[in-house]
């Protein structure tokens, strides 16, 4: 995939943001030989599978200005750097347990000029602060998950759905989500993104 057809799932792009998504690459390719935050065959794939698979969380819910939101166990920077990248208006937390993960995290936003975001080298059961809004990709099943955050929510958003997680998960997951008791609300995102890649993925919300 390249930027231009990342683009056209996302117009209305300004300059600046189309300019942000074209420095990843090379970024990614620069850190990703130094400590190693994306699999070798994926970053090759970066606009589709890490970049789109991101702003799939868009599709669902479309942040507002002044609203925050808490990216646990982000690795990389993801999903959180490229939802910054279209948020610019809406504040990022990007936490990982790994510290080296998080230099990562740090030098990428700077290069990327992004003001709102902040990292740092935490557990998500350290974080004591509340969210708009609780995003993540590839942590952990949702029923250990849901502990870590559990009263981390404002419950102010004016949203379109209220205060939550919103986890990007992919494959059959009756079986994960009946062992975690939560009441989720699923979204798939094939109905927004053609590529083959899409066909299982799915964001899952559940209320805060
Ligand atoms: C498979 S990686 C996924 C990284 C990124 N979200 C992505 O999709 O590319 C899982 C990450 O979760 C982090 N992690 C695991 N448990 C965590 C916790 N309790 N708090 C914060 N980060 C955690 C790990 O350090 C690792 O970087």
């Amino acid at each position: 995939m390249t930027s231009d057809q990342l683009f056209t799932y996302f117009p209305g792009l300004t300059p600046i943001q189309q300019q942000q998504f074209e420095q990843l690459p090379a970024l990614y390719e620069f850190w990703n030989n130094q400590i190693n935050v994306i699999s070798r065959k994926d970053i090759d794939q970066l606009f589709e599978r890490h970049v789109l698979h991101s702003l799939g969380i868009a599709k669902i819910m479309p942040f507002l200005p002044g609203e925050s939101v808490l990216d646990v166990g982000t690795g990389g920077g993801f999903p959180g750097i490229p939802l910054a990248i279209l948020f610019p208006d809406t504040k990022f937390y990007l936490v990982d347990s790994i510290g080296k993960k998080i230099k990562v995290v740090q030098e990428v936003a700077k290069a990327l000029g992004l003001k709102n975001v902040r990292a740092s080298h935490l557990r998500a059961e350290q974080v004591n602060e509340k969210f708009d809004f609780i995003i993540s990709r590839a942590v952990t099943r949702l029923g250990e998950f849901y502990p870590w955050i559990k009263g981390k929510f404002t419950r102010t958003s004016n949203n379109t759905l209220p205060s939550g997680i919103l986890y990007l998960k992919g494959g059959d997951l009756a079986e994960e989500i009946k062992e975690s008791g939560l009441k989720v609300q699923q979204f798939y995102l094939k109905d927004y993104f053609a590529e083959e890649f899409f066909e299982t993925k799915q964001v899952i919300y559940v209320k805060g």
